[in-house]
């Protein structure tokens, strides 16, 4: 079955549980094939309650469909506009699909590409009428963002044996990675781990007091520099307090710096170095923070970061104030970076693991 058959399948669920459960308990996971609807639909009915689980799930759900609300209805508008101009399946109208989708930031090299695909397809299927044409597109679309994730692993990788698991963040100025460990810090908190925070963002004033507030919010321990200590001093003293404390997991905060700074990149490998020392397996994860709102410059800030030190995956932020979620897709299909999580607002809870059907779901919900 096709990813896009089995989006249309969860609308379908969705649609229906609207009529009949009232909200009451929401299977907005899992997408459900057609032939199976009514078992599962008995099912969930029997399930009076919502689990922490089935809780959590929604709220995951939620945060998705609220935070993409300006790439969706983006989206749909642009290609509302494009099906309305729909004459024929025609150069001009491969043309006008090549500009929404370049205008959505899917990125150049992916939009020409998805336009050949297309043309081949539409040729294959013979699609003509503009229903046929458009379920194409987002098929089309659904398919090659499917494969740009092939085989990608975007689960976090966790200590093996019993020591601390050390995640650094990473990234240029603003993008939200400070923002970014305090909501990890919760999430993880909230799954019974001990979680530590190392302010080594001795560079920015008000870093390390704003971590501080995090730490507090979510209650959790941090370790801070005095005055203005070496960050490498503040990872040191972090990772032994991090073994000697059994925590499970330490964020590492980093200052913001510019890819093309070698200072700051040298110092990057120096706090790497550091936790080696202590820990020969650790960090497990580098992320690269990206703000979503700044388009192709997020991805140019990829490709060099990934040049110049080891990412393990990144985090693609503030996609709630932007239009153009397609960057995401872009980042997929050229870096064959994983996307771990994503930003979907400010507050604590607007943070989530990236799940690929629930973003492919979120974007094409208003058109399918
Ligand atoms: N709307 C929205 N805002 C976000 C998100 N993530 C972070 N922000 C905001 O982005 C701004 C910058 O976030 P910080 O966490 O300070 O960024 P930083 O990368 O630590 O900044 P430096 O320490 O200067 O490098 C703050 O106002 C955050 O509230 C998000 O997912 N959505």
């Amino acid at each position: 079955m096709s990813l896009f058959d089995r989006l249309r399948g969860r609308k379908k669920t969705e649609e229906r549980d609207k009529k009949s459960f009232f909200g009451k308990v929401k299977d907005s996971f899992a997408p459900l094939p057609l032939d199976d609807d009514e078992q599962t639909a008995k099912k969930i009915e029997a399930a009076s309650e919502k689990t922490p689980i089935e809780a959590d799930q929604l709220q995951e759900s939620t945060s998705y469909e609220t935070g993409l609300t300006k790439t969706r209805s983006s989206f749909s508008e642009k290609f509302q506009l494009l099906m309305a101009n729909f004459r024929a399946v025609d150069e001009n109208f491969f043309d006008e699909l090549e500009e929404t989708l370049i205008a959505a930031d899917v990125g150049f090299d992916m939009a020409l590409k998805i336009s050949d695909e297309l043309q081949d397809e539409v040729r294959l299927t013979n699609a003509k009428s503009k229903k046929e044409v458009q379920n194409t597109i987002i098929e089309k679309l659904v398919d090659v963002y499917d494969r740009a994730g092939n085989g990608e692993d975007n689960t976090m990788h966790f200590a093996q044996t019993v020591q601390p698991s050390i995640f650094l963040l990473v990234g240029v100025n603003g993008v939200g990675k400070t923002t970014t460990i305090g909501k990890m810090a919760d999430f993880y908190k909230k799954q019974g781990k001990k979680v530590l925070l190392a302010a080594a963002d001795t560079f920015r004033a008000g870093a390390t007091e704003q971590l501080v507030e995090w730490a507090k919010r979510d209650q959790v321990d941090i370790v801070t520099g005095k005055g203005s200590s070496d960050p490498a001093a503040v990872v040191f003293d972090g990772v032994k307090k991090a073994i000697d404390g059994d925590y499970d997991i330490l964020f590492v905060d980093t200052a913001g710096r510019l890819q093309n700074n070698e200072n700051l990149m040298r110092e990057l490998e120096k706090m790497k170095k550091i936790i080696t020392r202590q820990l020969p397996t650790a960090p497990q994860e580098v992320l690269l923070v990206l703000d979503a709102t700044t388009g192709q410059n997020a991805l140019q800030q990829a490709r060099l970061f990934k040049d110049s030190t080891d990412v393990t995956g990144l985090v693609l932020t503030k996609l709630d104030g932007t239009a153009k979620g397609g960057i995401v897709l872009a980042i997929r299909q050229e870096l064959h970076l994983p996307v771990k999580w994503v930003g979907l607002g400010e507050k604590v809870t607007d943070l989530a693991p990236f799940n690929a059907d629930q973003f492919v779901y979120g974007l094409f919900k208003d058109l399918i």
